[in-house]
């Protein structure tokens, strides 16, 4: 038990990357605090799976980028558990469009859940355990797009760069607080994000070729570095970003 006692909160939870590390948290004896969009039923059968662990949960509707959901995410949490140790800012989007003609409304949702929610919720998060007193953990869902590019990702490979960059900085900020700040850069994952997209057999069997553990990633490959990074095992481990890709990164030739 790597989290017993802890306070974990995880944006855009309701499924995939999110949901997996809240149950993983929560096997790991942490209460956890769920944050979601539109997918109410997605919510309340992780809060369900976790409670049958035998831990608490909340699943708290909200949207990232409206920074007024950030302090109401932050005090339902402290309301039902007393505390925030752990914050995952997981909610992201990636509607894949074409560089040239991309229309400013898909640039500016993409910029403003991925970047300036991530954004809202860790200020947010740290505030907290700032007050505590007790230091903390921040982790960064950003992406292995942080390093490398994608034609068709131009409005979303920026903000998976921004949000290692956040924790970059917010690893000095808070590291005097005792707060570290990491990232998890995560390779292919089958989930909803790129459901359409890896639904083309020649793409989806590209991108598995390109992976040298053999297989596309799934949603619970995020759990055990997502628990690693919240917990003290990690403990001298900030401004950190590690890469849960199969090796598809250093795969040239
Ligand atoms: N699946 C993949 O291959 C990869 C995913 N990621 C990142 O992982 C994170 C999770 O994505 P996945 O689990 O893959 O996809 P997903 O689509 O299953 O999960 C994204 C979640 O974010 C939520 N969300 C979207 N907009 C939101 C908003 N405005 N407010 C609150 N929640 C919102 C969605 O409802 C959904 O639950 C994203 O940040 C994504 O960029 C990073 C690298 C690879
Ligand atoms: C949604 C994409 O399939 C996925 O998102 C990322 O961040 C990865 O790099 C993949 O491109």
């Amino acid at each position: 038990m790597l989290l017993e006692g802890k306070t974990v909160l995880i944006t855009g939870a309701s499924g995939g990357i999110g949901r997996a590390a809240a149950i993983g948290c929560a096997r790991h004896g942490a209460n956890v605090a769920i944050n979601y969009l539109n997918d109410r039923e997605g919510a309340d059968s992780a809060v369900a799976e976790i409670e049958a662990l035998g831990l608490r949960a909340i699943a708290v509707r909200g949207d990232v980028s409206d920074p007024a959901q950030a302090p109401i995410f932050v005090q339902a949490a402290v309301d039902a558990f007393g505390s925030v140790d752990v914050f995952v800012s997981n909610a992201g989007i990636c509607p894949f469009h074409s560089f040239l003609d991309m229309p400013l409304e898909v640039l500016d949702r993409t910029l403003r859940v991925n970047l300036h929610g991530a954004w809202y919720m860790t200020q947010a998060a740290a505030n907290r355990m700032v007050d505590q007193g007790r230091g903390g953990a921040l982790i960064a869902v950003s992406s292995i797009s942080a390093l490398v590019g994608g034609g068709m990702q131009t409005h979303y490979t920026p903000t998976k760069a921004g949000v290692h960059s956040l924790m970059q900085s917010c690893a000095i900020a808070l590291g005097p607080h005792g707060i570290r700040c990491n990232s998890v850069l995560p390779g292919t994952i089958e989930t909803d994000i790129n459901r359409e997209d890896l639904a083309d057999p020649k793409k989806r069997e590209y991108m598995a070729g390109r992976i040298p553990l053999g297989r596309l990633g799934e949603p619970d490959d995020l759990a055990g570095p997502i628990v690693f990074l919240a917990s003290d095992m990690a403990r001298y481990v900030t401004g950190a970003a590690l890469l849960v890709d199969g090796g598809a990164f250093v795969n040239l030739q």
